[in-house]
């Protein structure tokens, strides 16, 4: 399947979208609000390390109220050098600059490859293709990198390491907000042999951008996400039944939580739906950081969230690999992996 990328290049004075790309907006689509966007909240990840007690107690209680009512946030003073964010986001601009034969290495058979690139989500299930390339690397537990370009390797990894110090402070955080010890999460969903994948998604500018869509509503099938932009806006963010638009900031992650998360929470925190659109000038360009549980951890809602009479368990547990896989198989839409798992109030 041609990426978008060569469709583009191939094609000078492209005016209008391959039909395959053509979208129908739904009627019922959710307005965008007109909600300034810098009400995402923001969280100010050095209070957190190395705040005074009392701060540290107040930037749990956001951290806890920013995924209760979101889902989604972004963290300022974060600690991973803002040369290293952009020294990934030139890597992996210059990974997608190779040709396409030398990409062509990458355009892995199997949804599991550690490195894996392509286009849409899952061409061989996808109604309407999405205007999107994407570069996919396992980088933890096993560390993965494509050979080119040469630089790519000692950045990711330094990426890798650094965006993984940051998640695990975060997950703390979020564990001592929901009453639990802060290693809950950690222990519980066996972190330290947890997946940890870059995802790169590259949008080229399109020439019809209201009929494309570069990623549609979806929420992330992990645990926590943090997201960096190239500094093209594009990402949207559902909140209560409304599109707010999530700008690219600099020197700021968007974090997100995953579907792990609303399971393992009993849906006290449910993950965020988010879509990504595209536009006419532009290349955008996003690079995803996805934690998830271990491959075989059963994830299903942590005991001491449950109390039988008031607040049942709501989601049925499931193994981590079954769950990725069921997602990465189907189309991306919405929460329809999750909702296999919800059990309905009797
Ligand atoms: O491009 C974006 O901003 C969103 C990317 C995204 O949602 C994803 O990779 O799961
Ligand atoms: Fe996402």
């Amino acid at each position: 399947m041609i990426s978008i990328k060569a469709l583009v290049a191939e094609s000078t004075g492209l005016t209008s979208i391959p039909p395959s790309y053509t979208f129908t907006r739904s009627p019922d689509d959710e307005p965008v609000s007109d909600d300034p966007e810098d009400s995402i909240p923001i969280v100010d990840f050095s209070l957190l390390t190395s705040g005074t007690p009392d701060q540290r107690s107040k930037t749990i209680d956001q951290l806890g109220k920013a995924c209760q009512d979101w889902g989604f946030f972004r963290v300022i003073n974060h600690g991973v050098p803002e040369s290293l964010m952009k020294a990934m986001t030139d890597a992996c601009g210059e990974f997608f600059n190779l040709t396409e034969e030398e990409k062509r290495e990458y355009g892995g058979k199997y949804l599991l490859d550690p490195i894996r690139c392509g286009t849409s989500f899952n061409t061989s299930v996808d109604k309407v293709l999405f205007w999107r390339d994407f570069l996919r690397i396992v980088v933890h537990p096993q560390f993965h990198s494509p050979t080119k370009p040469p630089a790519f390797r000692e950045i990711s990894l330094e990426y890798t390491k650094r965006t993984r110090e940051l998640s695990k402070g975060l997950l703390k955080g979020i564990s001592m907000s929901l009453g639990l010890g802060d290693t809950y999460i950690e222990n519980a969903l066996n972190l330290e042999s947890g997946l940890q994948i870059l995802i790169t998604n590259l949008y080229p500018p399109c020439p019809e951008p209201e009929l494309a869509m570069g990623l549609p509503p979806h929420s992330d099938h992990g645990l926590l996400t943090l997201l960096i932009q190239n500094g093209i806006s594009g990402l949207q963010v559902q909140h209560q039944s409304k599109w707010v638009n999530v700008n690219s900031t600099p020197n700021a992650f968007v974090v997100n939580i995953g579907d792990q998360m609303e399971i393992m929470s009993n849906g006290k925190y449910k993950s965020a739906v988010h879509r990504a659109f595209v536009n006419e000038k532009a290349t955008r360009m996003s690079i995803a950081a996805f934690f998830t549980p271990s491959l075989d951890t059963i994830v299903s809602p942590a005991p001491e969230l449950v109390h039988r009479e008031t607040n049942g368990p709501a989601y049925t547990g499931i193994k981590y690999q079954d769950y990725m896989q069921l997602h990465l198989s189907n189309q991306l839409d919405g929460k329809t992996s999750l909702d296999h798992l919800r059990i309905l109030p009797a």
